[in-house]
């Protein structure tokens, strides 16, 4: 049936647009590498402050929006355009909506606001919004290149040759459009001056606190998180080559993620001047969304029933497993920081930090670094991945380091929040400040450790996938002669 079906396929498939996938691909990893060397980079900041270098420009608070923006917005954004582009077309059997042109100014222009945003990061200039950090003509450009992805995307959906709107596409299409109304109400401002940088925020006080947290956590739901969750849908099922799971669970699942995610801002500003209803409000929201996600995630992991022996020996399936693992985790550990009771001493720690990686590192790098591997030898038209053992190693390299990470902020965390809340016999805070700092120290030199092997292993993926474009394919006869790897390579 197979063979038939892409015979098929084959005969009337239109002129994909190929080559603004092979660059957004490039650019997914070329920053990924940027923003895993800034990362590592400020973690020896934060645990040896000398790196500073007495210079405005490497301060970590500089550095540190860098670091954020270039691996959110740099390499997760260009995984998305890649993989969103990718399946769009092949899951609609349609072309690029706009032809190559509009494509181009797609993958240019959000290249250039990537460079915009960091170039003034580093000059000091900066709106001060967590990862909304850009000034206002940065933002207005940006808001330029996103009309132009929606009209992409939707519009290649609308011409599409296929009924069914398969659901990879409606968690990419929920992303963009919501990115589009966070992005525009979030960044209302007021330059000063035609000519200058500086703007001011159209709100003030705990409506602009609320603003930002509405904007920041829904970035965390529908940028690092839906986005992400489209590329699960189509690069689980085709690598494990089993269909979804369920395919009404994942649109029920989709539907009360959208609707739930929305509300759970509020559990960013417990304990501050935002009024308590609105804080009960987003925790509540925030329990509920475990449901949800834990759909997504049993979903994606259900999806290899009848191929459970495949993550033996493919690595890139292994990859792309235990992304949607810690998916399940972080999404059970945020519902457990929102509590107000848990959050009184997670909030402000290492904790939150070691959650936002478990997140971003397990979840995102991770299933990106899947998809990727999956992609670069169908683009480059390479019989196969250079080498899977280095696959392998990548893995358990950048496995180790994640592990390093989170357990080492897990500890810090929690040691932080009960240091802060200690008393002494007499009613006294028991620690100062600076004693709590100097307790931190050894897990932030573990957390770099993890760091540099976080790094390590994407410098290997840069390696193999570098030798994969050329076609070069290495002799690991073990490995390439299971029959599930041999069925795994291109057929398309
Ligand atoms: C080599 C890997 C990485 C290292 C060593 C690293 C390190 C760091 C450090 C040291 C901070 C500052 C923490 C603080 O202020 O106390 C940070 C913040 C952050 N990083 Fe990373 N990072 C890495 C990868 C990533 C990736 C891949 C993502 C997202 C996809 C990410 C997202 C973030 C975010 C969102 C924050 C802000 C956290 C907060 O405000 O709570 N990081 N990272
Ligand atoms: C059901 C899902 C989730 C819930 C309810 C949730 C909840 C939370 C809570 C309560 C905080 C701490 C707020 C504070 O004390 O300041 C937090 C922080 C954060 N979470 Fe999650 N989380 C979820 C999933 C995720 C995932 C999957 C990611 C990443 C891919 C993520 C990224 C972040 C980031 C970046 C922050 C730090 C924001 C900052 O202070 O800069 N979260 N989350
Ligand atoms: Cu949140």
């Amino acid at each position: 049936m197979a063979a038939a079906g892409t015979a098929l396929l084959a005969a009337d498939r239109p002129a994909y647009n190929e080559d603004v996938v092979r660059l957004f691909t490039i650019a997914t990893v070329f920053w990924g590498v940027v923003g895993f060397l800034a990362g590592t980079f400020i973690a020896f900041q934060l645990a040896y402050p000398a790196l500073n270098l007495g210079l405005e420009w490497t301060t970590f608070g500089r550095l540190r929006p860098l670091h954020t923006s270039a691996v959110i917005f740099a390499f997760g954004g260009n995984a998305l355009l890649a993989t969103s582009l990718y399946v769009v077309q092949r899951t609609c059997r349609a072309p690029l909506f706009g032809g190559p042109l509009l494509a181009n100014f797609l993958f240019w222009g959000y290249q250039l606001f990537i460079v915009l945003a960091a170039s003034g990061y580093v000059m000091g200039i900066t709106e001060g919004r967590e990862y909304a950090e850009p000034e206002w003509y940065t933002d207005l450009w940006l808001t330029l290149v996103w009309v132009v992805y929606l009209v992409v995307f939707f519009g290649t959906i609308v011409t599409r040759k296929e009924p069914h709107i398969y659901v990879a596409n409606w968690f990419y299409l929920a992303f963009i459009v919501t990115i589009a109304m966070l992005h525009i109400v979030n960044n209302l401002s007021v330059p000063v001056s035609f000519f200058g940088t500086k703007s001011y925020s159209l709100f003030a006080g705990v409506q602009d606190a609320l603003t930002q947290w509405w904007y920041g956590h829904n970035a965390v739901g529908f940028f690092l998180t839906a986005g992400f969750l489209g590329m699960m849908y189509y690069f689980v099922p085709k690598q494990a080559e089993r269909p979804v799971y369920s395919y009404r669970l994942s649109i029920i699942h989709f539907w009360a993620l959208i609707f739930l995610y929305i509300w759970a801002g509020p559990h960013h500003l417990h304990f501050t001047a935002l009024p308590d209803w609105a804080q009960v409000l987003g925790m509540t929201f925030s329990v509920m969304l475990w449901m949800p996600s834990w759909g997504g995630m049993i979903n994606g992991l259900m999806t290899l029933r009848g191929a459970w022996d495949k993550l033996r020996y493919d690595p890139v399936l292994r990859f792309l497993v235990v992304s949607v693992a810690f998916y399940g985790m972080s999404t059970f550990e945020g519902p457990l920081m929102s509590i107000r009771q848990v959050n009184a001493l997670s909030h402000y720690t290492d904790w939150t930090v070691g959650h936002v990686h478990s997140g971003a590192l397990g979840w995102v790098a991770f299933v990106s670094f899947g998809a990727v591997y999956y992609l670069v030898p169908r683009l480059w038209k390479a019989s196969r991945l250079y080498s899977l053992k280095l696959v392998e190693w990548h893995f358990w390299i950048a496995t180790m380091g994640i592990v390093l990470y989170i357990t080492a902020m897990w500890v810090s965390g929690i040691m932080q929040g009960l240091m802060w809340r200690s008393y002494d016999a007499l009613g006294f805070l028991q620690f100062s400040f600076i004693e709590t700092v100097e307790a931190m120290h050894p897990f932030y030199v573990i957390r770099a450790l993890g760091g540099v092997l976080f790094t390590t292993g994407s410098l290997i993926m840069v390696y193999n996938l570098w030798r994969t474009a050329r076609g070069d394919v290495r002799a690991e006869e073990e490995m390439v002669l299971k029959p599930a790897i041999v069925a795994a390579t291109p057929a398309e």
